[in-house]
């Protein structure tokens, strides 16, 4: 298992490619977490006017892969992060991390990236890892069938160590480049209408050739960091947050988390 944590101080700036100014948009209005064609309003004048509290400041959100092993989380997750592919199949062992700096709305927000192990044996470890997740993502493979069966149990395995209530699900298939349409149009509509019973956003993507990875990513970080800012205006009502919410680097830094998880791990 390998587990690489940065600390805060060698964070790389914000790349030119992560700035996000608008809401990108759903793959299928079938099934997605809103279809709403902006941000919330209150979130675009809360970051108008620098009142997003903690968001912003170091704010990270977990994001959890989970799925069938070989299904492609690891290449989606490589293809996004560092535009590239592995056509040779190098199962992960327990789990791994990326982080993902973005700039939405003007405001600082990452993305913490968990991909998971997907093969039975090395599931005890990487489910340690599933806790405090606010994005679950349920990878399943467009030509394998199967793996769309289980996406349930992996979705009620995450839930288990999550408030259901306060996590965005996405089901995401893999290897589109390697499906004919006609195969995908059955898988989709099967898909959809899972992802719709789950209250899944449902999406298609291929790493080889990286269609809608960026999107689906980008889309990823725009409703968590919607997400994100409705919370915090809700936490403090009418007052203006910035003013009167503090972090605490102690408790509230998901570094810190993470080192405490690593040195109980198994
Ligand atoms: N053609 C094609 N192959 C893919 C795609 N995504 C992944 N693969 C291949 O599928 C195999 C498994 O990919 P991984 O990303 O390692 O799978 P994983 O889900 O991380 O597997 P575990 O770590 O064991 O859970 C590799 O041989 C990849 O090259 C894709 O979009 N298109
Ligand atoms: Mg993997």
């Amino acid at each position: 298992m390998s587990v690489r944590v940065p600390s805060l101080s060698v964070l790389p700036p914000v790349r030119r490619d992560r700035i996000i100014a608008q809401l990108p948009q759903c793959y299928s209005e079938k099934a997605a977490v809103h279809t709403k064609d902006e941000f919330h309003s209150k979130v675009k004048t809360a970051c108008q006017e620098q009142r997003t509290g903690t968001v912003g400041r170091f704010k990270i959100a977990k994001v959890i892969v989970v799925g069938d092993l070989a299904v492609g989380k690891t290449c989606l997750i490589n293809r996004f992060c560092k535009d590239a592919f592995d056509k040779n199949y190098k199962a992960t062992i327990g789990v791994d991390f990326e982080m993902e700096r973005f700039e939405v709305l003007g405001v600082p927000f990452s993305l913490q990236l968990w991909d998971t192990a997907g093969q039975e044996r090395f599931k005890c470890i990487a489910s340690t890892y599933y806790r405090g997740a606010q994005t679950i993502v349920i990878v399943f493979d467009v030509n394998d069938v199967a793996s769309l069966g289980h996406a349930r149990q992996w979705l009620e395995d995450a839930l288990k160590e999550n408030d259901p209530t306060g996590v965005q699900l996405f089901l995401v298939g893999t290897k589109k480049d390697l499906s004919s349409p006609a195969q995908y149009v059955q898988i989709e509509q099967d898909a959809i209408q899972l992802a719709e019973e789950i209250q899944a956003e449902y999406w298609a993507v291929s790493s080889l050739t990286g269609e809608n990875v960026r999107d689906f990513f980008f889309r990823v970080a725009s409703l968590a960091f919607e997400a994100n800012v409705l919370a915090e205006l809700e936490k403090s009502g009418s007052r203006h947050i910035g003013d009167i919410v503090k972090l605490n680097n102690t408790s509230n830094n998901a570094y810190a988390t993470s080192k405490k998880k690593q040195s109980n791990c198994c």
